[in-house]
């Protein structure tokens, strides 16, 4: 799905919330027109009232037959949500569910068996171009729909393909909630570094810029995170000293990101039941 056809044939947010912006937001930056985007939400933001004046339509009465319709409400809201866009399900639309936890089988049940229907899972990061989203479709969408979907996905950063849907829980526990925890180190490594006597803004400051540098040295690096982690850690220094403490498998990261990994793809699951 190109933004040329998104363009041309329209593209619908059904909800669009902090995810559904954040998706806007990277479409719109890759050259999506305001004019060609369609919100229904009862309470849209102050960002989408201010896209009406360029154009966005916002909780129009028809919305006609778009490319796509995302469908961006919290999980518990879909079912009442879902007949505002019923009568799309008839024409040639594709609908984009990035609903945590919800099941395939949830919107054929609502929308009819010969829905185009693609389950994805993204994350907050696609607001900078910078997102990674899973996919998988259902049985109306075929290899060309699936690249399709691929293509407006790939806009907002990265994509896998999932082999098996059930593997959306581990995803969604991994890459979909996992932004959270790294905004939650930013927040903990600053207020270690206050702790430790540093200045709150540049305590702040230090953290963000070490996250984020180490992330995207880890994109970049032919090494691999372990190596790069050992490139850190002089013999006897500090990282060693501190790595002690969060390596340590009894009560450091590892059991700790298990267990919460586990919290969370378990929460998706009961979603979906
Ligand atoms: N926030 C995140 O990082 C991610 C969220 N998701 C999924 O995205 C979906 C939305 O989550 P958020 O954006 O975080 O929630 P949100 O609460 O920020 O957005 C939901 C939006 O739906 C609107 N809404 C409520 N009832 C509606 C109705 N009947 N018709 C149309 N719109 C309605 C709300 O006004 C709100 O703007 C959820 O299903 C969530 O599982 C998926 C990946 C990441
Ligand atoms: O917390 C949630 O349920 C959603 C799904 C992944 C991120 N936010």
């Amino acid at each position: 799905m190109s933004v040329d056809d998104i363009n041309a044939r329209g593209l619908v947010l059904l909800g669009c919330g902090k995810m559904g912006s954040a998706m806007l937001e990277g479409w719109l930056a890759k050259g999506v027109r305001p004019d060609a985007v369609s919100v229904i939400d009862p309470y849209p933001s102050r960002r989408l009232e201010e896209l009406t004046t360029q154009g966005l339509r916002l909780n129009p009465d028809s919305v006609g037959d778009p490319a796509v319709c995302v469908l961006a409400v919290k999980p518990q809201m879909m079912e009442d949500a879902l007949p505002q866009i019923g009568d799309m399900a008839a024409g040639g639309t594709m609908f984009l569910s990035i609903a945590a936890g919800t099941p395939i089988s949830f919107f054929e049940r609502m929308l009819g068996t010969k829905a185009v229907i693609v389950r994805a899972m993204p994350n907050t990061p696609a607001a900078v171009g910078r997102g990674i989203t899973a996919l998988v479709g259902n049985a109306n969408a075929d290899a060309t729909v699936l690249d399709l979907a691929d293509e407006l996905l790939r806009a907002i950063g990265q994509t896998v393909r999932l082999e098996d849907e059930t593997q959306m829980d581990a995803v969604t526990a991994v890459s979909g909630s996992g932004p959270a925890y790294v905004f939650h180190l930013i927040e903990t490594l600053a207020a270690a570094g206050e702790a430790e006597g540093l200045p709150p803004e540049m305590a702040m400051a230090l953290a963000k810029a070490t996250v984020g540098g180490a992330g995207e040295l880890a994109e970049q690096a032919t090494e691999s995170p372990d190596e790069l982690r050992i490139n850190v850690t002089s013999k006897g220094g500090t990282t060693a000293a501190a790595l002690q403490v969060l390596m340590n498998e009894a009560d450091g990261f590892p059991p700790l990101l298990r267990r919460a990994v586990k919290a969370a793809a378990d929460r998706s699951r009961e979603l979906g039941a």
